[in-house]
């Protein structure tokens, strides 16, 4: 067996003992792929039959149809409705369909625990013998692992769902611990055909015995073999070899806060996908209200979006990148690490707030949607009614557009005019409520209307209350009704989009005025012109989120109905709804409606900013949650400003913290490299110990000619030692010269930035300039280990003369 292997982890070794004998014997291996091959014969055979079934039950439900009394047509739906799902998940050819066995000594599991698995699972007395040749036992119960769960005929097991409690100790046993497992076996195949068996021994001191034979072990242990496959530019599930201080987070119960930690390549983002299909599968109904996944980038979520449907699920599991939380909004561009900071700190939200607020009053107004950005609805909207009426600035997209400074409008055969300070004084008066800016409209409106009404003294005309009531709201029809006055208002109080106070924003004096005393005057200059971009930056997305909770979906105006002559005189109309939601109404609100999940899963947490907790905090307000990250490769340089918004997201809700220990990535050489700089990055803490080791040190090349001819010879050597992938990390700004770099050497290999390796792994990675990293951005040595960690196999080091290589090519940042 592999010795390197045998790696403690909390609950025990990751993988038991397998005698030397078994593991070689060939024969020994056809038959046991035999065996497991009959079984899966008759999985198969019986999985037919339900097809069948099912497309029975279709049939004799459109049928049912044709008789159609509503009773008829109500159990016909139901019926369609349930086989059409059951058809939907048999015909889904998975691979490796079953995947695991357990061989049990007699003994019953005891109660059901908390995370669903079964607890006291100790073997029955007597059923280890002793005797002078040693301690024997008989395998009482087989259990077969799959994706899904099968019965057959007699409602008897043939394969129990990898997430049903009986299928907990295919996962928790561990030789420190077996309970009742003898025998653990990962079972290997494609469609319909058994390719091998690799076992675990949980009890190696047993002589066992299953039929009266001896219990034959097979292969180096299922995990080895799992490791050792070659990376491709999508993520495997794990699902036959999850580890049992995994198994653990996986099941936990979501009541509240799961909180996972651990190292780099410790499973953490395996952990969080495995977890998304187990709640499902435990209380599908509760989680109808969806799964979101958050992932730092929309690389990670190209990586990872196969393993859910591969454990069959998908339907109800959203996986967004942090930059594409907002409809309609994608992040593409990245911001500078002093804009990333301003942009993504809790000051953002003041000068946010006084954004939103001075977009209204800004003298000089602004135009909404003009600039760069894709105009949204309401945008760009212009003044309508006659120069006469309306007196305001230019309204070209050259110059912006100014609020107008005088209404004048006629009601009751008399000019009424406000001037601009009246105007002032009316919005500020609207503007001292609470509610969100595109809300407060009406109140202008309202307020608009009282100051027209003071000046034309009609209110003085009338002692009689009720007389006067009248006469008041008449001319509040009549004005309200005037084109001129419709006009005047969407032009002082246009409706405010996100995007068009944004593009506002990237004005710099405007910004300037706004985030006075909040951010200093270097930080206005950038941030405006990052704002000046075609583009969004994933931190423009948090501020959109963030603008679109201040300005407030704007109320729609009531709409009647035309009124049916019928209702009239049958009183009907009296009893209908006077509302009916337009397309678009209905849109907005389904689309809000989504934007809330029953649990959230946030991957790769400590790159979360204060604006960014608020943003995905806002989508999880009534959710569970699991919170998975590494503080040792956090990029984001404020951590206790962030500790705080997370701590605000998640509110007052218990936590359960979990801790991964075990590194299944990075072999122990390339571990034990990038623990010198975690020592620099963090020092006093911990890294996750490797599982495995390959006796192949990294590689530290020196620039020779130029830099690109280095890097793309490294690429290019590794791509002739692994069958995999290839990741070439530089900092953030080489990225474009880096593609460039390896033209023509093949899909396996991809340049990347710093910032977008995260969460990624290649079979083989060449790290470029460590220095240049780590200088980046006040938290470059955590990105640097954060580079350091994505190789599987082979890691090699280039360095430039900023590295200060020694002799042998190891940068200072490396060196002991
Ligand atoms: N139990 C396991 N069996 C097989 N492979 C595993 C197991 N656990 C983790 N792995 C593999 O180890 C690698 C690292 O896992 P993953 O990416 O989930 O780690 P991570 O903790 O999220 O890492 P990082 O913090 O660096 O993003 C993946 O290839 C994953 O498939």
């Amino acid at each position: 067996m592999a010795a390197q292997a045998q790696q403690e982890t909390a609950l025990g070794p990751v993988h038991g003992s397998v005698p030397e004998e078994s593991v070689k014997d060939d024969s020994v291996r056809e038959r046991e792929i035999g065996i497991e091959q009959q079984h899966l014969d008759r999985v198969y055979r019986r999985l037919e039959e339900k097809i069948h079934e099912a497309e029975f039950l279709m049939n004799d439900a459109a049928q049912r149809g044709q008789v159609g009394t509503p009773g008829a047509l109500a159990e016909r739906d139901a019926q369609v409705f349930r086989a059409g799902i059951h058809l939907n998940r048999l015909n889904n050819e998975f691979e490796d369909f079953l995947f695991g066995r357990i061989d049990l000594l007699p003994g019953k599991d005891g109660k059901k625990g908390p995370d669903g698995a079964y607890t006291a699972v100790e073997p029955a007395e007597g059923a280890v013998r002793e005797d002078e040749t040693g301690r024997h036992a008989s395998i009482a119960e087989t259990l077969h692992i799959g994706r899904i769960g099968v019965l057959d005929a007699d409602y008897a097991p043939l394969v129990i769902d990898w997430r049903a409690p009986a299928a907990a100790p295919f996962y928790r046993s561990t030789p420190v611990d077996p309970g009742r497992v003898v025998r653990r076996r990962v079972i290997r195949s494609k469609g319909r055909r058994v390719l091998g068996v690799e076992d675990d021994l949980m009890r190696p001191e047993l002589q066992a015995t299953l039929d009266g034979r001896t219990l034959p072990v097979v292969g180096d242990g299922a995990l080895m073999a799992a490791l050792g496959q070659a990376r491709s530019h999508t993520m495997r599930d794990i699902v036959a070899s999850i580890q049992a201080e995994q198994d653990l987070v996986i099941r936990a119960p979501a009541a509240s806060v799961t909180y996972v930690e651990g190292g780099p390549g410790t499973g953490k983002t395996a952990v969080a996908l495995h977890r998304a299909a187990y709640l499902l599968y435990q209380d599908r109904r509760r989680y109808a209200g969806g799964i979101l996944i958050v992932s730092p980038t929309p690389l990670l979520v190209a990586y990872t979006e196969g393993v859910l449907p591969s454990l069959g699920e998908e339907g109800q599991v959203a996986i967004r990148a942090i930059g594409s939380l907002v409809d309609d909004a994608e992040a593409t561009l990245y911001d500078s690490p002093a804009v990333a900071r301003a942009k993504g700190s809790y000051r953002m939200l003041k000068v946010l707030r006084k954004a939103a607020r001075g977009a209204l009053e800004a003298p000089g107004g602004f135009r909404q949607g003009s600039g760069p950005r894709r105009p949204e609805r309401g945008s760009g909207r212009g003044p309508a009614g006659s120069a006469e009426q309306l007196a305001f600035g230019a309204d070209t997209p050259e110059t912006p557009a100014g609020p107008p400074v005088r209404l004048r409008v006629v009601a009751f055969g008399r000019r009424l005019e406000l001037e601009a300070a009246e105007l002032d004084r009316v919005k500020q008066s609207a503007l001292s409520g609470t509610a969100p800016v595109n809300l407060l409209r009406p109140r202008a409106r309202k307020l608009l209307l009282d100051a027209l009404w003071a000046q034309s003294g009609a209110g003085t005309r009338h002692s009689d209350p009720e007389l006067a009531a009248e006469l008041r709201s008449s001319f509040d029809e009549d004005v309200a009704s005037e084109d001129s006055f419709i006009a005047f208002l969407d032009a002082w109080w246009p409706e405010l989009t996100p995007r068009g106070v944004l593009a506002a924003m990237a004005d710099e004096r405007r910004l300037g005025r706004w985030a006075r005393r909040i951010l200093n005057p270097g930080e206005v200059r950038r941030v405006a012109r990052s704002l000046k971009r075609d583009g969004l930056s994933v931190h423009d997305v948090a501020m959109l989120d963030e603008l679109q909770a201040i300005l407030g979906a704007p109320a729609r105006p009531r709409k009647r109905r035309d009124l049916d002559p019928l209702d009239q005189l049958t009183g009907l109309d009296e009893l209908m709804p006077v509302r009916e939601e337009s397309q678009r109404e209905r849109a907005e609100r389904l689309a809000q409606e989504r934007t809330e999940y029953a649990h959230v899963i946030l991957d790769e947490a400590q790159d979360i900013t204060p604006m960014q907790w608020r943003m995905v905090g806002r989508r999880g307000r009534h959710a569970t949650w699991t919170v998975v990250g590494d503080p040792a490769q956090s990029s984001w340089s404020d951590p206790d400003e962030a500790a705080q918004a997370r701590d605000e997201a998640l509110g007052s809700r218990p936590r359960r913290r979990f801790t991964l220990t075990v590194n299944y990535r990075n072999p122990a050489e390339i571990a034990e490299l990038a623990a010198k700089v975690l020592a620099l990055a963090m020092p006093g803490s911990e890294s996750p110990s490797a599982v495995r080791s390959t006796g192949v040190a990294p590689r530290f090349a020196v620039v020779k000619d130029t830099l690109a001819q280095t890097v793309r010879a490294e690429a290019a050597h590794l791509l002739d030692r692994v069958d995999g992938t290839v990741g070439v990390v530089v900092a953030m700004n080489r990225r474009e010269e880096a593609a460039r770099w390896l033209a023509g050497l093949g899909d396996r290999v991809v340049a990347l930035g710093s910032l977008e390796a995260k969460g990624l792994e290649y079979d083989a990675t060449v790290v470029v300039s460590p220095a240049e990293i780590a200088d980046e951005s006040p938290a470059g040595l955590r990105v640097l280990y954060v580079a350091l960690t994505r190789a599987t196999q082979q890691l090699t080091i280039v360095s430039g003369e900023r590295d200060e290589p020694d002799g042998d090519g190891v940068p200072d940042l490396l060196r002991d």
